[in-house]
């Protein structure tokens, strides 16, 4: 029972003195975006660039979550609101320690972003929309999944039978057909206020 649980925090060493040791600031950059739209490979090229000049950073991508600890979830909307909150709340306590989470979740509704904003703080969370066309996305099919999508095989695929709502006013908007991937890691980059 929640009001039986008392957090230990004040005892612990704090975000501010974690932030000022890394010489930056944490926060959560949250990728959006259809399947095939250049999350993961952004996120990738953010992240390694961001290592190389000393900033405590980390990825947390669908795919690898969905193997762990969303293991369970599938892509109702239902579960995809779960597989999201979760993931919010393991980026929160990673922003304690300093860190600069980079989030690449499909995370279709507007709604459930809000929700994941909530959980961790709008002066925290900045919000990366991957914004390429579905015809360059299913034109792209990394996986083959519009493929199967298309053909019935896949069900509740996002664009083709399941919803996708573009963030109205995201931090960032990432146009990866006018972008090559190292051009939109480094504006992704240059953006943030570490
Ligand atoms: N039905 C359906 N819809 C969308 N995506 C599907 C689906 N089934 C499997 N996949 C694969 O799962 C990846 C998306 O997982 P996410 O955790 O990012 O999705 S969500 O945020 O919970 O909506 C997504 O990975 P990305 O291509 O990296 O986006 C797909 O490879
Ligand atoms: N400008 C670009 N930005 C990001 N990805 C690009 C770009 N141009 C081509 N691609 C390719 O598109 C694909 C995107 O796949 P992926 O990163 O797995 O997307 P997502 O994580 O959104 O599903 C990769 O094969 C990548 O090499």
């Amino acid at each position: 029972m929640a009001e039986n649980i008392h957090p230990i925090h004040d005892r612990l060493v704090q975000r501010n003195e974690r932030e000022a040791a890394n010489g930056h600031r944490g926060g959560v950059v949250w990728m959006t975006g259809l399947s095939g739209s250049g999350k993961s490979t952004i996120a990738a090229a953010a992240e390694r660039k961001l290592f190389e000049r000393g900033i405590f950073a980390q990825v947390l991508d669908g795919d690898n979550v969905r193997h762990g600890l969303n293991a369970n979830l599938g892509f109702s909307l239902e579960d995809r609101v779960e597989n999201t909150r979760r993931v919010a709340e393991v980026a929160k306590l990673f922003v304690q320690t300093g860190c600069l989470v980079i989030c690449s979740f499909v995370s279709p509704t507007r709604e459930l972003r809000a929700a994941v904003q909530a959980i961790i703080g709008a002066e925290d969370f900045f919000e990366v929309y991957v914004n390429t066309p579905l015809e360059i996305c299913e034109r792209r099919d990394v996986k083959g999944l519009y493929a199967k999508a298309r053909a019935g095989e896949l069900k509740n695929f996002t664009g083709i039978d399941s919803p996708y709502e573009a963030p109205e006013h995201p931090f960032l908007d990432l146009k990866t057909a006018e972008l090559t991937i190292d051009q939109a890691a480094d504006i992704l980059i240059e953006s943030l206020p570490l």
